[in-house]
């Protein structure tokens, strides 16, 4: 299996899985040929008394243990390389599942937990592998040539080997447990990970509502439920481990008696037995690697269904894309779309027509699907029903690549990565002069920004001492999208963040980013929506209302009282 996934994720570095078995065997034969060397060094010293002779077999012994060493060597440095390769490889395509992630697979996996998953399982992954190629073909030959060798040396020390082989490999299959018991423990030992993760992340926010006892309690249980599985674990292999010693232990007092009736010189009888006893060690050494075989084979295997479970997560809910790469214009069309993120349905049976170049304002209780109609424009949901066209065409026909670039969205919680205030910007068209790029900061409102930063717009966000307030994070991304000059610009909550000195800068950084434009917004702020061309009253999941500020206001419609709601709430926080 696991062969089959290196050849999977690592092809191009097969080689070096060959040439760690070639290396490997060439160290178990190199071992074991220092040991016959050491058998007939034993013969010259003490049934020949030969010392001068017995000088060049102690070099051999020390050349071929030399050799063993270094060939060894060889053979782990290979399957590092094929190891880190394969490391690498699945780094890469985790890279490349997440950035053709669903937007599903987001909003189910926090950042910390794919990372975790990721390159916990990568790196253990890698551990295994590298030590997997060389042990486990030392632990099959090491034994096998040493007890073809024990068989020439004598042939009762052959079968005494051969026992003692074969029933350690029983003890050890008894001791590894089966393989549920094994997911049990290593699901326990996540559990328990996470939850420290998970603790350790959330400890400002259990310290501000005082909660960290109730949650300390959480982790606490999946640190006791990975505590018992662990006991119960050892226990179960207690009882094979302590036979497996006293077994092992025995064969070796029969071979004290081993040469008894032989008829042997007990000479001879001396130098087998020197020879059974250190041989002995090689043999208890394959009996270990042969533990930690089992071992690494179960943990590599675990951390690679780990991770493919993860990339079929991630390509959950895919969407498909098609091959349009040119937006013309940017008339929006839905048609009877439907869509739940779950079962439950959020969106209904929904269709609307907006015309290019007019501001849209989205108006709805909580929880109504404003969000979700335009993240669905974006693209970022397969639909269950119906279409969304954007000038004439379906979604579906336009590649990934169409859509980023003629859509713009500015949400609430902007998010602007740990570069220069310059390079965030300009990732809105990377292809944009400097001059392109203070423009659309200016646009935005943003001078007085750069102006009391030392570096200006080479700022580096998140560095020492670089506060931004809500507001001017902003009006960043603000200019982001107007550099970006995508024909559809989508305000999601979008002066939700501001505060009241940065209110009028932003309502002017969003009337230049909004000029000639097909705009959508959700504000919840009533107020600053009264200009815009129609505004769409959402409820439940559907169309219930549309029109102008004033044709709306004319009559009982549900945004006048909306309106009303909102004023209210005004006046109740002007009065507290
Ligand atoms: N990622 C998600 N996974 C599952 N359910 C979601 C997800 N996002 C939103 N919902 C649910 O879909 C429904 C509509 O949410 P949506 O955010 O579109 O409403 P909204 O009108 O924008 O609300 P608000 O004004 O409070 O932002 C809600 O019931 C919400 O709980």
């Amino acid at each position: 299996m696991i062969y089959k996934k290196l050849k999977t994720y690592a092809p191009e570095r097969m080689g070096f899985v060959y040439v760690g078995i070639l290396m490997a065997l060439l160290a178990a034969g190199l071992s074991v040929a220092s040991y016959y060397y050491l058998y007939r060094f034993l013969r010259k010293v003490i049934v020949d008394v030969d010392m001068t002779g017995a000088v060049p077999l102690a070099m051999d012994v020390v050349i071929f243990l030399i050799a063993n060493a270094l060939v060894y060597f060889l053979a782990l440095w290979s399957t590092h390389i094929l190891a880190f390769r394969l490391e690498t490889n699945l780094k890469k395509q985790g890279l490349r599942h997440l950035m053709n992630a669903s937007f599903s697979f987001y909003d189910k996996n926090e950042s910390g937990r794919v990372r975790k998953i990721m390159d916990d399982n990568t790196a253990l992954t890698h551990s295994s592998v590298a030590h997997l190629i060389p042990d486990l073909t030392t632990a099959v030959f090491a034994p096998l040539l040493g007890i073809a060798l024990a068989f020439y040396v004598d042939w009762r020390i052959g079968l005494l080997f051969t026992v003692s082989f074969l029933s350690g490999i029983l003890f050890i299959r008894k001791m590894m447990g089966d393989q549920n018991f094994m997911n049990q423990y290593m699901a326990a030992s996540d559990k328990m990970n996470s939850g420290a993760v998970e603790y350790v992340r959330g400890i400002h926010v259990l310290k501000i509502f005082k909660t960290s006892l109730q949650s300390l309690k959480e982790f606490y249980r999946s640190v006791t439920e990975y505590a018992d599985l662990a006991l119960k674990y050892s226990m179960s292999c207690r009882s094979w481990y302590v036979f497996f010693q006293v077994f092992y232990n025995a064969v070796f007092l029969v071979a004290l008696f081993f040469g008894y009736g032989s008829g042997d010189d007990p000479r001879v009888q001396l130098c087998k037995f020197l020879f059974y006893a250190l041989f002995n060690g090689i043999l208890y050494m394959a009996l270990n690697k042969v533990m930690y075989v089992g071992m690494y084979t179960y943990q590599a295997s675990a951390c690679i269904e780990k991770i493919e479970k993860l990339f079929s997560e991630m390509d959950e809910k895919k969407l498909s894309t098609g091959q349009r790469e040119t937006m013309e214009g940017s008339s929006i069309e839905f048609q009877d779309v439907t869509f739940g993120y779950e079962d439950q349905k959020v969106i209904k049976h929904f269709s609307l027509k907006l015309e290019e170049g007019k501001t849209y304002a989205l108006v709805g209780a909580s929880g109504s699907g404003k969000s979700t109609l335009v993240k669905l424009i974006s693209g970022f949901y397969q639909l269950d029903d119906g279409h969304i066209l954007i000038d004439g065409h379906d979604l579906s026909e336009y590649t990934e690549g169409a859509l980023a670039q003629n859509i713009a969205n500015v949400f609430q919680d902007v998010k602007l990565f740990k570069k220069s205030i310059y390079e965030n910007v300009r990732m809105g068209r990377p292809d944009s002069s400097r001059q392109e790029v203070m423009e659309a900061l200016h646009l935005a409102q943003c001078d007085e920004i750069l102006n009391k930063l030392e570096k200006g717009e080479d700022t580096l966000i998140g560095a020492r001492g670089v506060h931004l307030s809500g507001g001017e994070v902003q009006r960043i991304a603000i200019a982001r999208a107007i550099l970006k000059d995508a024909k559809i610009i989508i305000l999601d909550e979008a002066s939700a963040a501001a505060d009241p000195e940065n209110e009028y800068e932003l309502q002017l950084a969003f009337a230049n980013l909004m000029k000639k434009k097909t705009v959508i917004m959700i504000a919840h702020r009533l107020s600053s929506i009264t200009g815009v061309d129609e505004i769409l009253v959402i409820d439940d999941g559907k169309l219930v209302e549309r029109g102008s500020h004033s044709e709306l206001m004319a009559h009982n419609s549900v945004y006048q009282k909306l309106q009303e709601d909102f004023m209210q709430a005004n006046e109740w926080r002007v009065r507290e």
